[in-house]
């Protein structure tokens, strides 16, 4: 069984007032995006997200063909690290992809090679070339990441490369990304600006 974690606990300060799990995006808010891009590729999803976005967000999911639990920060702020051992926590999975919310583009044919990849190992975790590792698009297993990350964070590290490097993991390189991955699965609509380029993508002129 695999699961899917969307990270949505963050405050998008450079997306303005609005939550950017939220925004519409040609249609559809953008978080409804990524969990339509997941449901083909894992059999459950986990949204990550502080109590306060709980309804909206459900609102967003409602009908999506897969089980959807929430699993809300028990402090907020803690970082996308804190997210990501929350989500995980939740996950029934053995191994789960972790996207952020702000990734409508994701490829799930990649998220389905990441599978592959990290089977028999504790994470599969792309690096585009002369760039730092994509921990936002990537897939983990479980109970190693959440627990590395419990430890990471007991230790006052926030950074999600921290329990990444005490566990066995894949580099999915530049090339296998070029061979496995539309151009555009990295891409974040993490601004105002963004989101309206993006929209022509979805069809919406
Ligand atoms: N649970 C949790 N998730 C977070 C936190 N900060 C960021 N995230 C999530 O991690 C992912 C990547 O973070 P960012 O792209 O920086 O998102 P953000 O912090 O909401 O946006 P900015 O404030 O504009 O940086 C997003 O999916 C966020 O929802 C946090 O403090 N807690």
């Amino acid at each position: 069984m695999r699961s899917g974690v969307i990270l949505a606990g963050g405050y998008s300060t450079r997306f303005g007032d609005e939550d950017k799990a939220t925004a519409d995006l040609a249609g559809e808010p953008m978080i409804r995006r990524v969990a339509d891009r997941l449901e083909g590729v894992v059999d459950d999803l986990v949204v990550n997200c502080r109590a306060e976005q709980r309804a909206r967000l459900e609102a967003a999911l409602a009908g999506v063909e897969i089980p959807v639990q929430y699993a809300e920060d028990p402090e907020p702020d803690q970082g996308p690290m804190a997210g990501i051992m929350t989500g995980l926590r939740e996950a029934d999975g053995e191994y789960a992809a972790v996207v952020a919310c702000d990734m409508p583009f994701v490829d799930a044919s990649f998220l389905d090679y990441l599978f592959e990849r990290a089977a028999g190992h504790d994470a599969a975790v792309p690096q585009v070339e002369d760039e730092w590792f994509q921990t936002t698009q990537a897939v983990y297993r479980t109970e190693p990441m959440a627990q590395a990350c419990a430890k990471a964070l007991a230790d006052d590290e926030h950074k999600i490369v921290v329990p990444l490097f005490r566990l066995d993991y894949v580099v999915v390189d530049a090339a296998e990304i070029r061979e496995h991955a539309t151009e555009d699965t990295f891409r974040n609509v993490n601004t105002r600006e963004k989101l309206e380029t993006a929209r022509s993508a979805f069809g919406d002129e």
